[in-house]
């Protein structure tokens, strides 16, 4: 995770013009290290400006392992039947490929996951470049992490969650449960792992990289705490019951997203992020 290089608007137009005008991307990376940018900061640019993963860039990329990533399939509007419940999509974006999805889970369902995750919320962290968790000022919620199957409960959210994208169990992270009091937040940011940060192979070498985000809302804030897209111009209203799916590629710089502050009230929300093959679950934290 990490935040999105600040661009000059007359570079992003040189960039665009000159691939326009056919040049290759090598090339107009090598003549931005000739004119003093480094290869490093030159590739998240230019990958940013087209709109391409970084991965596609990144000469140093290892060769995937093993069996080879999947991808998420993308819930279809109007409303897909799933686990007995109708889910009604919503919204529909195609870049970051987005969607709203509300009665994924029934009140029920969401005041009793609130209920189990309560006694173990600690202060919410992020994983910093070497792969390690930390305090981070930018995320201010308290949260905790469900192993895979933990409870009854969040095994049948599991399972749900995985009939609706179309991916196996074991390809997704343990649930985690955020909780937002007014004015936390969480700050702009990607879910998917930057390639070029030293822990990236650590992190990814169980599971491979995140393919999609599934913010589920257990309850509604009074005021606030919606989820932004600030690319897209998006915000998606923090609705019990209600979620918001959203696939990325590496690199994807329309993928940007914030939890808002919370102004009135209180949010409560279970994100299940999705990684391209099976991942170990964590133990509990
Ligand atoms: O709080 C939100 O709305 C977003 C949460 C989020 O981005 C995350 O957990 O990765
Ligand atoms: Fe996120």
């Amino acid at each position: 995770m990490k935040s999105r290089p600040a661009i000059r608007p007359e570079l992003r137009d040189w960039i665009l013009a000159t691939t326009h005008a056919g040049h290759s991307v090598e090339a107009v990376l090598k003549l931005m290290q000739e004119t003093g940018y480094d290869p490093r900061q030159s590739r998240s640019i230019v990958a940013t400006v087209l709109n391409i993963p970084l991965t596609a860039l990144d000469t140093h990329a290892p060769a995937p392992k093993g069996q080879p990533g999947r991808r998420t399939r993308h819930p279809e509007a109007p409303q897909l039947a799933v686990d007995g419940r109708a889910v009604d999509v919503t919204l529909s974006v195609e870049s970051p490929a987005l969607r709203v999805l509300n009665n994924l889970l029934s009140a029920e369902e969401c005041e009793a996951l609130i209920r189990e995750a309560q006694p173990r919320l600690q202060r919410a962290k992020t994983v910093d470049g070497t792969g390690k968790q930390q305090i981070d000022a930018r995320r201010t919620s308290e949260g905790m992490f469900f192993t895979i199957g933990e409870s009854p409960l969040v095994k049948r959210i599991e399972q749900r969650i995985a009939t609706l994208l179309s991916l196996p169990i074991d390809h997704g992270e343990g649930l985690q449960v955020l909780h937002y009091l007014p004015g936390q937040q969480y700050e702009p940011h990607y879910d998917w792992f930057d390639p070029e940060q030293p822990g990236f192979a650590a992190i990814t070498a169980k599971g491979g990289q995140r393919i999609a985000s599934l913010v589920m809302y257990l309850n509604t804030p009074e005021a606030g705490g919606g989820t932004a897209f600030p690319e897209i111009g998006l915000t998606v209203t923090a609705l019990r019951g209600s979620a918001v799916y959203f696939a990325y590629d590496t690199g994807d710089a329309a993928s940007l997203h914030a939890g808002l502050p919370v102004l009135k009230g209180e949010k409560w929300i279970a994100t299940k992020w999705l990684r391209e093959r099976p991942f170990q679950a964590p133990s509990r934290r």
